[in-house]
């Protein structure tokens, strides 16, 4: 049997709505670039361990070409095939992927969230190593650091729920490229992440500790957030 290689599937087909900007989030500039550089940066500095980087983006989208001027290189893919939900574009971008880059369905998918731009090389080996030799694929995650509470509808505390079990699901997450695609289209687009389809088929994704670094830009107050990461991270390079 020929040796399962690693893709990366990068969402990049959001509105960026609760970002509250003038356009998708992902391209507007951090610390510089467009938010969707840093991430794609991320993972070319592995490019040696990919066998394709694909980016989905949405059929309307006219950003995408300002934003990564040098896109797509040698192995990488723009996949224009962007869905309404975040479930129904990383399908399509499995589809696609499948089609137009000769990926099997044995082969692994990282799927990344273009919003998650500082995720960093070294997490990034760390997910693959723990899940490359894994029955079922895993996902990078943070253990919840506060108290977790469950509102009434009156906006009051109902009760408070043990933290010590709970993580934040994050980005990459790494499954076979069959199995996710089965898992995604049994579940339909209300999933919000890899792992759910992959455990509504009753399996178990790994949790493999990432970071608080690693959070999704989603809230206006993120932006400043990360600069101030990336501007840190630059300073001391
Ligand atoms: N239909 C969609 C929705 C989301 N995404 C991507 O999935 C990632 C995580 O989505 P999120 O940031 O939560 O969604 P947005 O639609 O961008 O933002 P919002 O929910 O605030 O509108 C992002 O990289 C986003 O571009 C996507 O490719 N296609
Ligand atoms: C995939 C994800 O980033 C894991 O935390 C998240 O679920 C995506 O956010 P969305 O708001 O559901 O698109």
């Amino acid at each position: 049997m020929t040796p399962s290689r690693l893709f990366v599937l990068i969402p990049c087909g959001g509105s960026g709505s609760r970002a509250g900007g003038t356009g998708p989030k992902q391209y507007q500039r951090l610390a510089g670039r467009p938010m969707v550089r840093h991430t794609l940066e991320a993972f070319r500095a592995l490019a040696g361990r990919f066998a394709g980087i694909a980016l989905v983006v949405s059929p309307q989208d006219r950003e995408v070409a300002a934003a990564l001027p040098r896109f797509p290189a040698e192995g990488e893919h723009l996949l224009q095939v962007g869905g309404a939900t975040r479930a129904a574009t990383v399908r399509n971008g499995l589809l696609a992927l499948r089609q137009s880059a000769g990926a099997g369905p044995h082969d692994w998918v990282l799927v990344h969230d273009a919003a998650r731009c500082l995720v960093t090389p070294t997490q990034i080996e760390a997910l693959i190593a723990a899940c490359e030799h894994d029955p079922v694929g895993g996902l990078l995650a943070h253990r919840l650091p506060d108290t977790l509470k469950v509102a009434s509808p009156e906006g009051r505390v109902a009760s408070t729920l043990t933290r010590a079990d709970k993580w934040l699901a994050q980005t990459p997450q790494m499954f076979r490229i069959g199995m996710l695609l089965d898992a995604l289209e049994r579940a339909g687009d209300s999933v919000t992440d890899e792992a759910s389809a992959i455990e509504a088929i009753g399996l178990a994704p790994l949790l493999v500790p990432g970071s608080a670094q690693n959070f999704k830009l989603t809230y206006p107050e993120d932006f400043a957030l990360a600069e101030a990461v990336l501007h840190s991270r630059r300073a001391k390079t």
